[in-house]
């Protein structure tokens, strides 16, 4: 076999793909990271679509991101997201088991895949060759705790979007290590907003709906593994307002027939949507409440990646004491286009 070189691993020298595209870190007196478009290199970069809220972005440092994995669909929809928004995407990404094909395209940027039986050598060469490289994971569960403790060993940030796994053990791993990481099962702006809302209801009126009988509903593409991630999440709210419910209990839908009669699931969006109903009824019958979130499509998973990645930049930058993260914070720190 052929030794492992730089330019074998990747097939091409280290300065073919290097985009020009920069990511622009706060100025200082800048509160936000204001968004509304990073296209261009420029050193001095204003938005005027957010005038009230505009200030001078210094291109002080480059901050590459990595997504793994770019061959699947979250992958590849962040990917797309990186480009259009007009970061630097690094041109490598790690695959699962059986890789389909070596080099696939996003946009202009030609990515070449590894199978994560490679991870250590091409982690490594990315870190030499993009500086202050910041990781995207959406892989499966099987691979969430492995990954996440391989980033930590190599000491990279990362934006965790990869739902399952052994979450206590993820947490820990993180928070014991000082590496800094947003870790949320939800990146979609609104969802999170409703995710932070009922976390609050719960925080201020613990047990208000205690005996109620909660119904769970989520349909998602039939390719999805596991659990909602997000109606764990919001089932954890319900339990502290005095629900009695296990995750368990959440009924998955995975028919493609049933998504479309029972949820309402459009078929051009079979493959790509995250529908969640919760239905809470009081012990009498006589009350009832119904929340639902549907969502066709990935984008807002995958803007909300970006933001979460620069959120990140910005708290490595600080040096912020806080290290482990979730998509409220990146929420309430203003940082969600
Ligand atoms: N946080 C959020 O807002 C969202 C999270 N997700 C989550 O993202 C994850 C991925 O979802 P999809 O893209 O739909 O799945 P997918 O099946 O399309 O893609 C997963 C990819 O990961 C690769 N993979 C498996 N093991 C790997 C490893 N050890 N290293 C690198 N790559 C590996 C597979 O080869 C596959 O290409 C799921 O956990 C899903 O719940 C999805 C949408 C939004
Ligand atoms: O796999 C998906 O598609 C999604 N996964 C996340 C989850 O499990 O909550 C987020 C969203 O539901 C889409």
């Amino acid at each position: 076999m052929e030794a492992l070189t730089w330019s074998t691993v990747f097939g091409f020298k280290t300065s073919q793909s290097l985009r020009v595209s920069r990511l622009h870190l706060i100025s200082p007196g800048c509160t936000q990271l204001t968004r509304g478009g990073y296209k261009g290199s420029a050193n001095f970069v204003t938005f005027p679509s957010h005038a009230a809220r505009s200030c001078s972005i210094l291109a002080s440092a480059d901050i590459p991101i990595m997504v793994n994995d770019c061959s699947g669909k979250m992958g590849r929809a962040v990917a797309e997201a990186v480009v259009e928004a007009g970061l630097q995407l690094v041109p490598f990404c790690l695959t699962g088991p059986g890789l389909q094909q070596n080099v696939i395209h996003v946009k202009d940027v030609h990515i070449h895949v590894h199978e994560a039986s490679e991870k250590e050598v091409i982690l490594d060469k990315v870190i030499e060759m993009y500086p202050g490289v910041i990781i995207a994971d959406y892989t499966l569960p099987s691979a969430v705790n492995d990954n996440a403790e391989f980033y930590i060993r190599r000491g990279i940030p990362f934006v965790m979007g990869t739902t399952g796994g052994d979450r206590e053990r993820l947490v820990k791993s993180v928070s014991d290590s000082g590496v800094y990481a947003v870790i949320a099962p939800q990146m979609g702006k609104q969802v999170v907003a409703f995710q932070a809302a009922m976390e609050i209801m719960a925080e201020e009126f613990p047990g208000a709906f205690a005996g109620y009988k909660l119904k769970v509903t989520e349909s998602h593409q039939s390719s999805k593994v596991d659990t909602s991630g997000t109606a764990r999440a919001i089932v954890a709210s319900f339990n502290k307002l005095g629900v009695s419910f296990e995750d368990k209990e959440i009924e998955m839908v995975r028919n493609p027939q049933e998504q479309i009669s029972k949820m309402g699931v459009p078929e051009e969006h079979l493959k790509g949507h995250a529908f969640h109903t919760y239905s809470l009824t009081s012990p009498d019958g006589m009350v009832s409440f119904k929340f639902e979130h549907n969502v066709c499509g990935r984008s807002i998973y995958a803007q909300g990646t970006v933001d979460a990645a620069l959120f990140l930049a910005r708290k490595v930058q600080e040096k912020a004491t806080k290290k482990v993260y979730n998509m409220i914070d990146v929420l309430r720190g203003g940082s969600m286009r």
